[in-house]
């Protein structure tokens, strides 16, 4: 996880992931501190193959201009971006037209090698790296897309509590793993808030690990039912993060 923080969190970097498979790197959203949690990581942009943005919002998009720049003039490559279908023109005319058209840009692909997306598809961005985008509901008629990851992880963009999705996903699906937003001030509004996700069944509460949390986390430590809090600038592995929370305590 390149950040673990709401959108207004000062002393957690914007909720954005580096998924790393067989050598492929994709920066999963980029939000304003995007550029800053990378180079706290030694990273640099040219070390990501690709970028998925999951919604309009600075904390998801705001460090795009950043990397849209450093990759055209100091690194001289045009980085792939997946974007959903629906909001590849939003993302250019609201949020990055301003700072990035000029004589040498005044397209989204002027920047970037797009990617659209579709719900009810799976894309593989590289080999052992499969992802599929669900619409999830977080600001009405503003559209927001949560991802699965190789048929077994969810991953939330900001959305509300939606406990048939989630349901359907362990039941159905075979998903084992769950990467959650969460708003610690009930009513959670735009987001899932931890008075909904605990009354989420055991089995699921086991799967399930939260993320997009204000900078009063630590208040929330040991009070989180079955969930845990995943940890910013930190590398998990798929066996990690799928281990039940139950055989976790055990191990
Ligand atoms: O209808 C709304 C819209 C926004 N908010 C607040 O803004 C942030 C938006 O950033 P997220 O990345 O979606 O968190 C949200 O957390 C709210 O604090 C809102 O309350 N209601
Ligand atoms: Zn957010
Ligand atoms: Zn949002």
């Amino acid at each position: 996880m390149l950040g673990t923080g709401s959108a207004f969190a000062k002393t957690f970097y914007n909720n954005n992931a580096l998924v790393y498979a067989n050598g492929y790197t994709l920066l999963v959203d980029c939000g304003i501190t995007a550029p800053a949690a990378l180079h706290s990581l030694g990273k640099s942009p040219d070390e990501i193959h690709a970028l998925l943005v999951t919604h309009i919002h600075a904390d998801h998009v705001g460090g795009l201009e950043e990397i849209a720049f450093r990759m055209k003039f100091q690194y001289q490559r045009k980085p792939l971006l997946y974007v959903p279908e629906v909001l590849a023109v939003p993302l250019w005319e609201n949020a990055l037209k301003g700072g990035l058209s000029q004589d040498e840009g005044h397209t989204l692909e002027d920047y970037f090698d797009v990617r659209l997306m579709e719900e009810g598809h799976e894309y593989e961005l590289a080999p052992g790296l499969c992802v599929e985008i669900i619409e999830t509901p977080h600001i009405p008629n503003k559209a927001s897309f949560s991802l699965y990851l190789n048929r077994h992880l969810f991953y939330s963009a900001d959305m509300r509590f939606n406990p048939e999705l989630l349901h359907s996903l362990v039941d159905q699906r075979g998903c084992d793993t769950i990467l959650h937003d969460c708003q610690f001030i009930n009513p959670g509004a735009v987001h899932a808030c931890l008075d909904d996700l605990v009354t989420l069944p055991e089995f699921i509460q086991q799967r399930l690990w939260l993320m997009h949390y204000a900078d009063n986390q630590p208040e929330y430590i040991g009070k989180t039912g079955q969930m845990r809090f995943i940890e910013q600038q930190r590398l998990y592995d798929d066996t990690e993060l799928s281990k039940l929370n139950v055989e976790f305590n055990e191990a």
